[in-house]
């Protein structure tokens, strides 16, 4: 697997659905090494998109590349809007079950180290059924920590979680994907401006892509940061006026 973290080329790509285009000869990139962060409203294709780079979604028209051009699916970890814990497996081998499936050795310290970074060490030996929603997300958070992929892919990584723990993994987050290929879809503009390098929206039916100026700062920014706090104004004012298209 190549060791650096490539951009991703998203060219004329199309998706229709029950035969009306979702999005229409799409064209962007995702920058490599960076968090970029995908915003728009509900329905607008933000998760078809992802399935599509992750390879879930078949490319009927368009093409998705990364340089250098090894295969784009090996070098993923995908964590859906929905959990995807697997019922039978406790905590820390739905984290592992990755490297298992693949009959590679089991790193348990790192993900009892990864657990405990997202306050789950205390329910490492229960089962999915036992937790808390804000828990079961923080669980498959850690499972795509986990992977150790150079790109990572995130739906809406924290949006079952309340506001300290949103802020936490955020801040966690930042840190250990640092110089990874992110792309990680928000509804939240003061999460986007956190923690985006690169700030993509996809508005419009067909969808297209509206590129944001980008934010002074490394991240994660500081919630008190006035360029977080611009920016996030500037952001919402924006979605409320593409929203009218
Ligand atoms: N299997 C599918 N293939 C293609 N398009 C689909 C499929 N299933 C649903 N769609 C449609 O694609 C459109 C985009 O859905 P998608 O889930 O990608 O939007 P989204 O922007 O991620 O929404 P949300 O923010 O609510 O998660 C919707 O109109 C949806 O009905």
């Amino acid at each position: 697997m190549p060791n650096i973290s490539p951009p991703i080329y998203i060219h004329d790509l199309t998706l229709n659905y029950q035969n009306k285009p979702v999005f229409s000869k799409l064209n962007t990139t995702f920058q490599g090494g960076v968090f970029n962060i995908l915003l728009g409203a509900s329905g607008v294709g933000k998760s078809s998109l992802l399935k599509m780079i992750a390879g879930l979604l078949p490319i009927s028209e368009g093409q998705i590349t990364c340089e250098p051009t090894a295969s784009l699916t090996s070098q993923i970890s995908y964590m859906a809007q929905q959990d995807l814990l697997m019922p039978w497996a406790t905590v820390i081998q739905n984290v592992m079950l990755g490297s298992k499936l693949r009959k590679e050795k089991q790193d348990k310290s790192k993900a009892l180290h990864i657990l405990e970074q997202v306050g789950l060490s205390n329910v490492v030996h229960q089962y999915p059924s036992q937790l808390s929603g804000g828990m079961r997300q923080r669980a498959a958070l850690a499972r795509t920590l986990y992977e150790d992929r150079p790109i990572i892919l995130m739906d809406e990584p924290f949006s079952a979680l309340d506001s300290v723990s949103r802020s936490k993994m955020q801040d966690y987050t930042a840190q250990l994907l640092h110089g990874k290929t992110v792309i990680l879809i928000t509804h939240d503009p003061f999460e986007a401006c956190r923690l985006g390098e690169n700030i993509q929206i996809l508005v419009g039916h067909p969808a297209q892509i509206h590129l944001i100026p980008s934010i002074q700062g490394s991240i994660p920014r500081h919630p008190d940061d006035i360029h977080v706090q611009q920016a996030q104004a500037n952001l919402l004012n924006l979605l409320i006026e593409k929203s009218a298209i």
